[in-house]
């Protein structure tokens, strides 16, 4: 909680020991076969009734034994997880860095009269509730038609503009969710500074019936707010009037000044707060591209669903909480094993940014070298997060999971039922089997005799024999839910944002800044000065400046 070193722990210790004593006993093959109940022992179920949700996380394919696991929850216990997770859920300035409340969790709250959790800080508790009011209001009334364009046509076309946690959680969101969509409703984001993010989707809209939604929480972010001048100049182009802007233009902001500044008035800005880090803030007044996508109430059940989740996370017991589950097997191979990398794969084509998204949500919060009270640590921290939706990935990069020198732990994920059925539900179940099939493949391997009797006659060819062997004992997830609902994406949402909490609360990390995103974007604004004329190249290496030397002379 006070960020001491996670190595300092006693139960850190001893995993180390238990590492270096247990390995070659923490046989997956082994482990099945002498314990019938494992799977059993190993798994637990989350269930929600309000909204719907039902998710089986089946953990049994870890490298883990009764002593691991108990271990790995003493050194929750030591690192004071419950606290510091009860800190979050109190409003206290966990973000100590920028000394903020960490509050995405009052984002789906509902107010302590419909029995939500009593949080002082401001604005997490009516103002959250007034501000998706406003959001559905508006959304209610672009959908239905009623709000109109400048020449009175209804908006048939949604460009998101905002990059990182103001792209991300809404691009992955409605991609995701795009079964419970509007489908006559076209939605983009735009993103990216290229000129050629931004131009694409101009190419698809049609000025008359466009609304663009700026999203920046900051709204000094320099790729959107170039992207939303430009886009405003291209409506402009036709629209003439600049009281046309009000039709065609929205932003979601905690800069109300910035906001104005640029154009958009008050009425026009969907409000939220500095205690809403960008990578949590899909809940937040951000979501509002989601909300016109599949509508106000889907959007009040992704909610709802992550609520779920928060109060399985602040309720249950360390060792049936699922968040925790999956942040202590997380920490045995990344600190432990050596693991680099964690590659999430959704058996889902519905998910398939999902991995995309928790690059940002994993990684920025947890991608950091010095502990809170700014010691150095000298143990691993955040993973590299990676993936794409199966089956796909098995045709791409699998192989290396399966047979290559580096140790990928894999999280799969995959609906019980499909919301496409096509061909009698034959898709599905061949999706099913592959989700079933890989994680056993990488758990139990193949042995040399199993190759060699597979082989017969060719057996004699020791290099083919060789070639054909899987190791084995690769460890694995498996996140089984019912349906892909918005209230279930919620919890699955939410599940990895507090798993992230919870090994950064470990690591002694604050998981809730994001300073190294910082050096590059004062950088290239030095630099972008200087783009103009030779004389004013200075002050960088030699490849820099004869890059730079290069561009200019070919801009003449
Ligand atoms: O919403 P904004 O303020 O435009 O920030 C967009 C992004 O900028 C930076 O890359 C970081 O601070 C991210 O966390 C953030 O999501």
């Amino acid at each position: 909680m006070d960020g001491k070193p996670a190595s300092q722990y006693s139960a850190w210790k001893k995993l180390q020991q238990l590492h270096a004593s247990k390995q070659s006993q923490l046989v997956l093959k082994e482990l099945f076969a002498s314990d019938p109940s494992r799977f059993e022992k190993y798994s637990l179920n989350f269930t929600s009734s309000t909204p719907d949700v039902s998710i089986l996380l089946d953990y049994s394919k870890n490298l883990i034994d009764e002593e691991v696991l108990s271990t790995l929850f003493a050194l929750a216990r030591e690192a004071n997880v419950e606290k510091f997770r009860d800190a979050m859920f109190a409003g206290e300035h966990i973000n100590t860095s920028e000394g903020r409340a960490v509050l995405h969790i009052a984002l789906r709250n509902p107010l302590p009269a419909q029995g939500g959790w009593k949080i002082d800080e401001e604005g997490a508790g009516q103002p959250v509730h007034d501000v998706l009011a406003h959001m559905k209001e508006f959304s209610d009334s672009v959908r239905s038609g009623e709000w109109k364009g400048y020449t009175g046509k209804p908006i048939d076309t949604i460009v998101n503009i905002g990059i990182g946690g103001s792209d991300l959680g809404p691009v992955m969101v409605c991609e995701a969710l795009k079964h419970y969509s509007k489908r006559d409703l076209k939605m983009h984001f735009v993103s990216n500074i290229d000129g050629t993010d931004m131009a694409e989707v101009l190419l698809a809209c049609n000025r008359e019936t466009t609304l663009f939604i700026v999203a920046s929480k900051t709204f000094t972010t320099q790729e959107t707010i170039t992207n939303a001048e430009s886009a405003k100049k291209w409506f402009l182009e036709e629209a003439k009037e600049q009281s046309h802007v009000a039709k065609h233009f929205v932003a979601l902001s905690t800069n109300t000044k910035g906001v104005t500044a640029f154009g958009i008035s008050e009425s026009n800005m969907f409000q939220f707060w500095d205690w809403v880090g960008g990578r949590y803030s899909l809940w937040s007044a951000i979501g509002l591209s989601i909300c016109l996508s599949i509508g106000f109430e889907n959007f009040s059940e992704l909610l709802a669903g992550a609520h779920a989740m928060d109060k399985h996370f602040t309720s249950a017991k360390l060792e049936e909480n699922l968040p925790v589950l999956l942040a202590l097997v997380g920490i045995w191979y990344n600190d432990f094993y050596g693991a680099q990398t964690q590659a999430l794969l959704p058996y889902d084509q519905y998910m398939k940014k999902f991995a995309d998204y928790f690059q940002q949500g994993d990684m920025e919060s947890n991608g950091k070298t010095v502990t809170k009270n700014g010691s150095r640590v000298d143990y691993e921290t955040g993973p590299i997060i990676w993936g794409q939706s199966g089956t796909n990935g098995q045709h791409a990069f699998y192989q290396l999971i399966h047979q290559g020198t580096k140790l990928i732990p894999c999280d799969f994920l995959a609906p019980v039922e499909t919301l496409n059925p096509i061909s009698k539900g034959i898709h599905h179940e061949i999706l099913l089997s592959n989700f079933f099939a890989q994680p056993e493949a990488l758990a139990l391997g193949k042995t040399e005799e199993e190759v060699v009797q597979e082989l017969g006659a060719q057996s004699s060819n020791e290099a083919l024999v060789k070639s054909k062997i899987f190791e084995g004992n690769k460890p694995t997830n498996s996140i089984m839910f019912q349906k892909l609902t918005p209230g279930t994406l919620g919890s699955l949402i939410a599940l990895y944002e507090h798993k992230i909490h919870v090994q950064g609360a470990i690591w002694g990390i604050n998981s809730y800044d994001q300073m190294g995103v910082e050096l590059g974007k004062v950088l290239a604004k030095a630099i972008l000065k200087q783009l103009g004329n030779e004389k004013d190249v200075s002050g960088h290496d030699s490849s820099v400046r004869l890059s730079i030397l290069r561009i200019l002379s070919n801009n003449g």
